[in-house]
């Protein structure tokens, strides 16, 4: 067996003239999307088009660096639970190592595209993910891009596609496309020129007819399964990647829009890039427009190579197929499972039991390894040292232009972008109709229940003003905790890619909130306030309505971090629901005389603060209430009140300062560790 393309080690690299001669997919490179920017072929420049176009593409083109990708004897194990587990203790048996991934090797060139092949379970997934510097876990061997680690800037230079669809449901195709260019593309291009890279790709991808339709997802319908591939797959392309890495990228996709696909891959990696995808079953079709095939079976490397001498390769080692006419991918498939012509024979005639069966399959799969590593790895890591001095080389060369550690994008743009993006994707939760209704209706309630309360009532009174408290204590809480447990996934995706700054995100997620989160509370109070019989003075009720929107910062904050450092929306109700419990109690409105051992509870309860500070500028000392027939007491006497301590209100204030500032960075800190 040779080693894969030896002749096609050197640089500079021509797209469309270095590949597979002999592949029956006849190269057709004006069918290469036009956004395909050819790495080291420069012959275009100047050529004609419009002006924008060609500075569009020689920004774009200077973020394209060809990349050597190389990994060697990756072994990837992970601890899985047995499934007995201890009624009090959690799991009691100790925990066991499976590997999924056992010494797999292999080498990708720029304008290569390597399909990785493999029945469902057998660690494609796994060593894409790993590939492209996101797995974590314990992970041996190396991966290295042009003989570097996975830095920053390789991040920035890598497109990565899962096969789960991670995308915002309620935004339009063109939205998304749009965000994306605006957060991805280099700050050297114009906002215009960035959106017109955008319908670029809607165009290259097929994706004109839906560019309106929004992306849908759960329960909101959208546009399709593979529309929706193609606009992941455009998030990526939309970068120029120098690396590109695809889960799975025509799974559900009927066999037209498949081979679209992967015939974009091809034209990607024909214009310099390394193009690297783990596929099902691809149909033969599909299969010849591989260069390289890797094939797994069971995480274990049985093949890696050249794709156009797979035939050849099992021919030699004795595995032939059945007929002659047969679809490479399926033939390694098959083998990959352990099932040969003769296994399929023998299945017809029905001659073997089921623990037979088994251990052919087993005893073919053992023999496939075991030529893999006699025939195959020699020559395999070979190639790849052999590789290795010129990826320094492209190193050197190339060191000058390639720009380190660099944000895309500004600070500014990255929290414009982000904000807008959030408010756009949120508008129909942030106006929902629904909450507007039970806001409405709950502080028409209470300012029924409480109708013009008045001081002589003073329970009545200081009780409506601890629900204020409670009440915008608990829903902004709510609302917040489930925030980022929902983003997780769009925060793990995007933050992998470099594309924005954690800072930018998290202030533009949370003042993104704030407008809808401070209206609400400002139309309850304004309906309850004035209905329930306060204090009939302008500036007691602007600081009444002050106090209670500082309170609902707060609670956000304590939303926002249990959110954020149980990443788990069904924990962090619970923990928020007891918190809320103990707050509540602890108020200092139900229990007036709480043992000392556990009175410390209310100074850890913002509600304390908001309804300490609430009834302190509600009274003043010289007020009284009527307190029995004919007898008038201090307000300040009133048990409820007198209690509460009401003394210097700058601490209370300080308190709920420290609270505001203290919950929202353990918040952020709790996202950097994401
Ligand atoms: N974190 C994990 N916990 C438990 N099992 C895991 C984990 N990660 C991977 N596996 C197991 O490792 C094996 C390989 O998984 P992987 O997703 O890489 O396979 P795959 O070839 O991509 O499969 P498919 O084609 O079905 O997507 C599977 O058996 C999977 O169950």
């Amino acid at each position: 067996m040779m080693p894969p393309n030896e002749q096609e080690s050197s640089f500079p690299i021509i797209p469309g003239e270095n590949r597979n001669q002999t592949s029956p997919v006849q190269e057709n490179r004006s069918s290469s999307p036009s956004h395909v920017i050819p790495c080291l072929d420069d012959d275009d420049e100047g050529g004609p088009g419009p002006s924008h176009r060609s500075r569009q593409t020689s920004v774009l083109r200077q973020s394209l660096r060809p990349i050597i990708l190389k990994f060697e004897e990756l072994t990837y194990t992970i601890k899985t639970q047995t499934g007995k587990r201890s009624y009090w203790f959690g799991s009691s048996e100790p925990k066991q190592n499976r590997l999924i991934l056992n010494g797999v090797s292999g080498i990708v060139k720029p304008g290569e595209l390597l399909a990785m092949l493999g029945p469902s379970g057998s660690g494609k997934t796994t060593l894409v993910t790993a590939l492209a510097g996101r797995l974590q876990g314990r992970l041996s061997g190396t991966v290295s891009y042009n003989g570097e680690q996975f830095t920053s800037s390789m991040k920035r230079r890598t497109g990565f596609v899962t096969q789960d669809d991670v995308l915002y449901p309620h935004l339009t195709v063109m939205e998304t496309l749009t965000y994306t260019a605006l957060l991805r593309l280099p700050k050297e291009l114009t906002r215009k020129e960035k959106t017109q890279q955008a319908e670029t790709v809607i165009s290259d991808l097929g994706l004109t007819r839906c560019c309106n339709s929004v992306i849908g997802g759960g329960l909101v319908r959208g546009i399709s399964g593979g529309e929706r591939k193609r606009v992941s797959i455009g998030q990526e392309m939309l970068v120029n990647p120098s690396l590109l890495l695809l889960d799975e990228p025509t799974s559900g996709l009927d066999s037209t829009t498949a081979a679209r696909i992967v015939s974009t891959l091809r034209s990607l990696a024909r214009g310099g890039r390394t193009v690297v995808t783990s596929i099902h079953q691809p149909s033969s079709r599909l299969y010849r427009m591989f260069d390289k095939v890797l094939v797994l079976s069971e995480g274990c490397p049985i093949y890696s190579g050249d794709s156009g001498r797979v035939m050849e390769y099992f021919g030699s080692i004795g595995f032939q197929p059945g007929s002659s006419f047969v679809n490479p991918a399926d033939f390694v498939l098959d083998l990959a499972n352990g099932i040969t012509s003769d296994t399929k024979q023998n299945d017809q005639v029905e001659t073997h039991g089921k623990l037979d069966r088994l251990e052919e399959q087993n005893s073919v799969k053992l023999t496939l390894i075991s030529a893999y590593k006699k025939n195959l790895y020699p020559l395999l890591k070979e190639e790849v040292s052999r590789t290795f001095p010129q990826d320094q080389t492209v190193n050197r060369s190339r060191a000058k232009t390639v720009l380190t550690n660099r944000w895309p994008t500004s600070w500014w743009m990255q929290f414009s972008v982000l904000l807008t993006r959030g408010l756009k994707e949120r508008r129909h939760e942030s106006f929902s109709g629904l909450k507007i209704f039970m806001v409405m209706s709950v502080s028409l309630l209470s300012g029924l229940l409480w109708w013009h309360s008045r001081v002589a009532h003073i329970q009545d009174q200081v009780g409506l003003l601890f629900f204020f408290s409670v009440f915008w204590g608990f829903f902004p809480l709510f609302n917040a905790i489930f925030i980022f447990p929902q983003e997780r996934p769009m925060l793990i995706k995007e933050r992998s890619s470099g594309i924005y700054r954690l800072s930018s995100y998290y202030i533009a997620r949370t003042v993104g909130d704030l407008p809808m989160e401070l209206i609400l509370p400002t139309i309850f109070v304004t309906i309850t306030y004035w209905m329930g019989g306060l204090k009939s003075s302008l500036t007691t009720f602007i600081m009444t309505l002050m106090i209670v929107l500082y309170n609902v910062l707060v609670a956000q904050g304590v939303g926002l971090a249990l959110g954020a450092i149980l990443m788990d929306a069904k924990k962090a109700a619970t923990l928020s629901s007891v918190l809320m419990l103990v707050f509540l109690l602890a108020g200092g409105y139900y229990i007036q005389h709480i043992p000392g051992f556990i009175a410390w509870l209310k100074y850890i309860s913002f509600s304390h603060y908001c309804y300490k500070l609430l009834v302190g500028v509600q009274y003043t000392w010289d007020e009284v209430y009527e307190c029995g027939p004919g007898l008038h007491c201090s307000v300040m006497d009133y048990e409820g009140i007198k209690n509460l301590r009401l003394g210097n209100m700058m601490w209370d204030v300080l308190a709920l300062t420290l609270m505001l500032l203290l919950y929202r960075v353990l918040a952020y800190v709790a996202l950097r560790n994401l």
